[in-house]
């Protein structure tokens, strides 16, 4: 075996899908819970409920308590305005750097390069067990092909991200995935990666991956009919615009697929700039209330507190409740234009469905 694994340092045990449902147990309830607002998240996708999927909270999670502070805001938020909009926590584990930097709590969870990929895993589960029992449901990116085998059973949205969008291997992926899956434009802007990889994960795959026992398997899928697009804008400029939404959503039709699209607020659509997520919020608003049906919802990175921080050499100088990712806007912005964006819908709604262009 001299030739074998030569750039591998060192390989470490790390517990089975199994043994982590058997330590971080989900009850029926919260099961029964998951599974409801899962189809409603499908049934807004697939256009039989009217609200905006807002898909709402960190742009990571680094600090567990925060993490639930946030949940039980969030939570309490989500029930003023579910008339119009049905909410889904950001809770980001995993995060694909453009170069390097922090990787998420579930590779990093010490936040020092020691990589207890171990201890991450369980937190991740833990703590998610802890906010869908709030009643609040929960939506990730998925970026590591083995993870969804520890925390699948408790999402009800998820994502891939405009670093992958392209790769078989999260096409395969999200074909098998129990939740809608949005996948993300590429970072150059470009729509059609995003187009194709819904249409791929719509196709059965079949692939190898790893069971709830850690034993090589392969995997065939159905095929996942909730797949979306998410504008998230590119290099160049935003794509959030009305120009923008229409041009995605004759694609969409053009090659035959539900016009399901999801606007996030962040990234190149904000410049990277969190002040401006909410001007992004009002024109997709807008749009909707001009009657553009192919907005199912939105992406908005939120924080307890505004802004974001360097992580500190000393962890105990990290401040409580901001991003240690992208910058995010805080908890009072936060409800703030939610409730505003949820006023304006309900009065154009009142005003005779949707109201009309000029
Ligand atoms: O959402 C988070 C970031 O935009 C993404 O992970 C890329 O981050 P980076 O460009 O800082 O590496
Ligand atoms: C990494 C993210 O986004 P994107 O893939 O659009 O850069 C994210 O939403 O955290």
């Amino acid at each position: 075996m001299a030739n074998v694994d030569i750039r591998i340092r060192k390989v470490e045990a790390l517990a089975t899908p199994d043994e982590l449902y058997t330590q971080f147990p989900v009850d029926e309830a919260t099961s029964d819970s998951i599974h409801q607002t899962r189809q409603t998240v499908n049934d807004i996708i697939q256009g039989r409920d009217r609200r905006l999927l807002a898909i709402v909270g960190p742009c990571s999670l680094h600090d567990p308590v925060a993490a639930l502070d946030y949940a039980k805001k969030l939570k309490t938020l989500s029930r003023d305005i579910e008339d119009e909009m049905f909410v889904v926590m950001r809770t980001y584990f995993e995060k694909p750097r453009t170069v390097g930097g922090w990787k998420g709590l579930i590779l990093d969870p010490k936040m020092d390069g020691s990589y207890d990929i171990g201890g991450g895993i369980a937190l991740a589960r833990s703590l998610l067990l802890e906010i869908v029992k709030l009643g609040l449901p929960v939506g990730c990116e998925v970026l590591d092909p083995i993870i969804p085998q520890y925390i699948d059973e408790l999402m009800s949205w998820s994502s891939i991200g405009a670093r992958t969008t392209e790769s078989q291997i999260h096409r395969n992926l999200a074909s098998g995935l129990s939740v809608a899956v949005g996948f993300k434009n590429s970072t150059s802007g470009d729509l059609v990666t995003a187009v194709n990889a819904i249409k791929s994960a719509y196709q059965p795959a079949s692939f190898i991956g790893m069971d709830g026992k850690g034993a090589s398997a392969i995997f065939r899928t159905t095929g996942n009919d909730c797949c979306h697009l998410i504008l998230r804008g590119g290099d160049q400029s935003p794509n959030y615009y009305e120009d923008d939404v229409e041009s995605a959503r004759l694609l969409l039709e053009k090659e035959g697929l539900e016009p399901a699209i999801i606007v996030d607020c962040s990234h190149s659509n904000s410049r990277k700039n969190y002040e401006r997520q909410k001007r992004v919020l009002r024109s997709i608003i807008d749009q909707v209330c001009w009657g553009e049906k192919a907005i199912r919802g939105f992406m908005l990175e939120s924080n307890l507190l505004p802004g974001c921080q360097k992580i500190p050499d000393d962890l105990a100088n990290l401040k409580y409740g901001v991003s240690v990712t992208d910058a995010c806007i805080g908890w009072d912005e936060t409800q703030r234009i939610l409730v505003h964006a949820c006023e304006l819908l309900r009065k154009a709604r009142l005003e005779g469905g949707s109201v009309q262009p000029l």
